[in-house]
């Protein structure tokens, strides 16, 4: 599903003290897999994420998601495949504190041009799904960080994405919220058939996910 070649990336390129965040990545990953980018703060995780998520450009390389190389579209085109296909679940949640826990987590499906019909029968299913759906008339400030969190997992698993890229989930929760959180996304992942990738130092996603890739100062060093 997801198929990285020679990926580079620098911050501050052609400056003196450019960084070269990633080095020559090479990684494929199935679809269906539930699997962790980890490694010490630094390490490049959150920017091999964000490449892969079409987020930010690359210097050289290549990204295929489902043989599409999203990595030499025009950035329109990358937000119309970000939009249908993947799902960003981000540590400071990014949830919108105008609108209702319901209305966030239908917010990408309404973008999508889904029915109205269609995001209310859905709202209720992934919020029975992640136990939120007491909340659904709610804000999102009146909500645990726990309870935002699940929204925000919410919001990306509603339009059925085929991939979920999950940066630091677990960041600001207990332990007891950072299980449940896992459960969860690992049922989604068994019953909706979605592929996720967390990037995370956090041990207890180490020990939740099926395949663990490590990076060290911009480089795979296992996968
Ligand atoms: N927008 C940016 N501008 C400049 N440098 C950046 C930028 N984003 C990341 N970096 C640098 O690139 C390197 C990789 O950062 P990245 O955020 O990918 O690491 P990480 O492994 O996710 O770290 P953490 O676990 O602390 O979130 C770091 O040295 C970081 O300082």
């Amino acid at each position: 599903m997801i198929r990285v070649e020679n990926l580079n990336k620098y911050f501050f390129k052609g400056e003196e003290r450019e960084l070269h965040a990633l080095k020559d990545i090479n990684l494929t990953i199935a679809k269906g897999e539930y699997s962790l980018f980890t490694g010490p703060s630094g390490c490049g995780k959150t920017t091999l994420l964000n490449a892969i998520g079409g987020l930010d450009s690359i210097d050289s390389g290549k990204v295929y998601l489902n043989d599409i190389e999203i990595s030499q579209l025009s950035e329109d085109e990358r937000t119309k495949i970000r939009l249908e296909k993947i799902g960003f679940v981000f540590q400071a949640y990014n949830l919108i504190p105008v609108l209702s826990v319901e209305e966030n987590i239908g917010f990408i499906m309404k973008l999508r041009g889904f029915s109205n019909k269609e995001i209310n029968a859905r709202v209720k299913e992934v919020a029975s799904l992640l136990e939120i759906d007491t909340k659904l008339k709610s804000l999102p400030n009146t909500l645990s960080g726990g309870q935002q969190q699940r929204v925000a997992v919410a919001r990306a698993v509603a339009a059925k994405p085929e991939l979920i890229l999950a940066d630091e989930p677990t960041a600001n929760l207990d332990s007891k919220n950072s299980e449940s959180l896992m459960n969860m996304m690992r049922s989604l992942n068994e019953k909706e058939g979605v592929s996720i990738i967390f990037a995370s130092h956090d041990e207890y996603v180490l020990s939740s996910v099926d395949r663990v890739i490590k990076l060290n100062d911009g480089e795979i060093i296992e996968s």
